[in-house]
């Protein structure tokens, strides 16, 4: 199964002789309130949630933790720096983080680090201590460090910044020689003039990116150019009303929350940022979540961090997807402070009662759909009666749960809400699950190999408008720009005649995987049967595609002159080293897959090719933005 500890809930149950009925009982209850009620009650009766928040945290006697520190900088003076970063850690894990104690190991092991050449821990190691106890006298030698770090990794404006304040700190203390004084003064000038320097060599960023024929008047995420409509197989999709180009920009959209797909990974948890940034710094009070700086923390606060604080610790230990529940109720959390808890439990209430109409869904009163609005994000997709039922038994105890800790915490419910908020939390779960966790193909990404075959999603983010997009096997429209971007960018990778469907992929491609596997993939994962036109046709697979021209696959014979010689160029492009100008090439691919569209039947090899370096030249490598994005503007 898929869910980690798929079974924690009903195992428990299932000891106790009751599980047989639960599913039975949990499917003939038809309101979302009424099955989440039931699981509390099955689960408060059982004993299953927890009794107390309080953490039993034993915490090494300050004198172990003082040794542990001792030793390491024994290890440090001898220069021994690996074995210093080792008792450092060892004192960290035993110390608690409100002592002095905790703030210098991290700054001694920031230290160590540094010897070592690992100049992003120790930027991290320097920033966390910054957060702590450390001693304010000597705080300047924190700043010099991460000038240091930031130095070395060609961060010349953090470092500049970094280095001025050391000095503001050294002048405050009066303890710093002159000598270190002019020290670091030459260090931020130094630095001034690299990173005035690094910016005039830094190429120009792409233009802006605009939406070909504008905003589209009821979807202002999507082109002018475009328009819903409903298919039998497909519900509702987007399509052309113009004929759309490879290279047009079709849908730009933001998340409607977002959060790191992992507490490893070094993304700024405010939603509203999500940037890749190496010297994060933490919460100070759950330690659990890491920000960009001080702006995005207090930001990400009132949008009610500050409410799941104290259960972050539990977040984490739930089932399922623990990043996926974090978002659940990061998602709720940011609407109860918005609209109150009456507002927020009446609009829940009303759309779980009202017939949904499958065309308007997600559309405000004015007839807009917007990805910042409530309702537009809550009515996406939840594949409603397709979910298995021991799925939606597991997601309502995961909701029970952590509906039950936040309770704990202080957070006041009255009881007639509860019912609400939880089946609102399900259904919050759901559409997540669907519409980012399993959709993470359009997610902010980096990319582990320059040609970027090989990927890692950095956020879970539900982008409303790109969630109208269907899938097809064979998708006509793909994200570009910067993966790592949290605004995502969807452009055209083929020609869209007027009347055509706008399709993504959600992470399958015909090339790739039989006509089985694919559908195989889209019932498992999304509960649905493609009807994508290589599903239909039941296109063959990458080795069995044809790569030769012939009677049977020209459309246009009076063509085949042109377009025989115009593979021919193609196959000496695909051959030759190619510059580092994408536009040049691509306005030549966008003219030859033009060609091979009107004239080619497809699956046609040099189409595919054609196709794949388009997408590819589409978006941005970000191997070096990894470092990079964290310096100023
Ligand atoms: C993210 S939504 C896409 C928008 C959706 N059609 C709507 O009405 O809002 C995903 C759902 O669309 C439908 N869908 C998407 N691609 C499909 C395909 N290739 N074949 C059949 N149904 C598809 C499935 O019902 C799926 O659960």
């Amino acid at each position: 199964m898929e869910y980690d500890n798929f079974s924690h809930y009903s195992k428990r149950l299932l000891s106790a002789n009751v599980l047989g009925d639960v599913y039975v009982d949990l499917s003939k209850l038809k309101s979302p309130k009424s099955r989440f009620m039931f699981t509390r009650d099955l689960l408060l009766r059982h004993k299953m949630l927890a009794q107390t928040l309080d953490i039993e945290r034993q915490y090494d006697h300050p004198n172990v933790s003082t040794n542990l520190r001792d030793q390491g900088n024994e290890f440090f003076k001898g220069e021994k720096f690996k074995k210093a970063v080792h008792m450092y850690t060892k004192c960290l894990e035993g110390s608690d983080p409100n002592t002095e104690c905790y703030a210098l190991a991290v700054a001694n092991r920031s230290a160590a680090y540094f010897y070592l050449g690992l100049y992003q821990l120790s930027l991290k190691d320097a920033r966390w201590a910054m957060e702590f106890n450390y001693p304010s006298n000597l705080s300047h030698k924190l700043y010099e460090r991460a000038g240091n770090a930031e130095r070395a990794l060609g961060l010349y404006g953090r470092a500049t910044q970094s280095y001025t304040e050391c000095l503001k700190r050294m002048y405050e203390g009066g303890i710093c020689s002159d000598k270190r004084k002019a020290a670091i003064a030459k260090a931020v000038t130094e630095c001034k003039e690299l990173f005035t320097k690094q910016k005039k060599s830094k190429k120009v960023p792409p233009a802006d990116e605009q939406l070909v024929g504008g905003r589209n008047e009821n979807i202002p995420a999507l082109s002018a150019f475009v328009e819903l409509r409903m298919s039998k197989n497909m519900g509702r999709g987007v399509y052309a009303t113009r004929d759309i180009n490879p290279g047009d920009v079709v849908a730009i959209d933001e998340p409607y929350i977002g959060g790191p797909v992992s507490h490893h990974t070094d993304v700024c948890h405010y939603s509203g940022c999500l940037k890749l940034n190496l010297a994060l710094i933490p919460c100070p009070k759950c330690l659990l979540v890491c920000y960009c700086n001080k702006d995005c923390m207090n930001k990400a606060n009132e949008e009610g961090h500050y409410l799941e604080c104290p259960i972050m610790y539990f977040i984490r230990s739930t089932p399922g997807i623990t990043k996926m529940n974090e978002l659940a109720m990061k998602w709720f959390l940011k609407d109860y402070l918005k609209m109150g808890l009456k507002k927020y439990c009446l609009i829940v209430d009303n759309f779980s009662k009202s017939k949904i109409d499958p065309q308007t869904r997600g559309f405000d009163e004015t007839g807009q759909y917007k990805s910042d609005n409530f309702l537009t994000a809550y009515s996406l997709d939840s594949s409603e009666n397709k979910v298995p039922i021991d799925v939606l038994f597991f997601f309502n105890c995961i909701a029970v749960d952590m509906l039950h800790c936040l309770i704990l915490s202080g957070f006041k419910i009255p009881k007639c809400y509860i019912g609400s908020v939880g089946a609102s939390l399900v259904r919050i779960l759901i559409v997540l699950d669907l519409n980012c966790r399993k959709l993470n193909v359009n997610a902010p990404t980096i990319s582990l190999q320059r040609r970027r075959q090989t990927t890692l999603t950095i956020a879970l983010t539900l982008y409303p408008t790109i969630s109208l997009f269907n899938h097809s096997c064979d998708p006509n429209i793909k994200r570009s720009g910067e993966l790592s971007d949290r605004i995502r960018v969807m452009k055209a990778i083929q020609p869209i005649p007027k009347g055509s469907q706008l399709c993504s992929t959600y992470g399958i491609i015909f090339r790739g995987h039989t006509k089985e596997s694919r559908q195989d993939i889209c019932n498992k994962l999304f509960y649905f049967k493609c009807y994508c036109q290589p599903c239909i046709e039941n296109w063959p697979i990458c080795h069995y595609i044809p790569n030769r021209l012939s009677t049977l696959n020209i459309l246009n014979s009076n063509m085949a002159d042109i377009v025989s010689s115009e593979c021919e160029k193609f196959v000496k492009f695909m051959k030759s080293p190619k510059s580092e100008d994408n536009c040049e090439h691509l306005d030549y691919l966008y003219s030859f897959i033009k060609l091979l569209f009107t004239n080619v039947k497809r699956p046609f090899q040099l189409y595919e090719d054609c196709l794949e370096i388009i997408s590819t030249m589409h978006t941005i490598s970000s191997s070096q933005l990894y470092i990079g994005v964290i310096d100023i503007d």
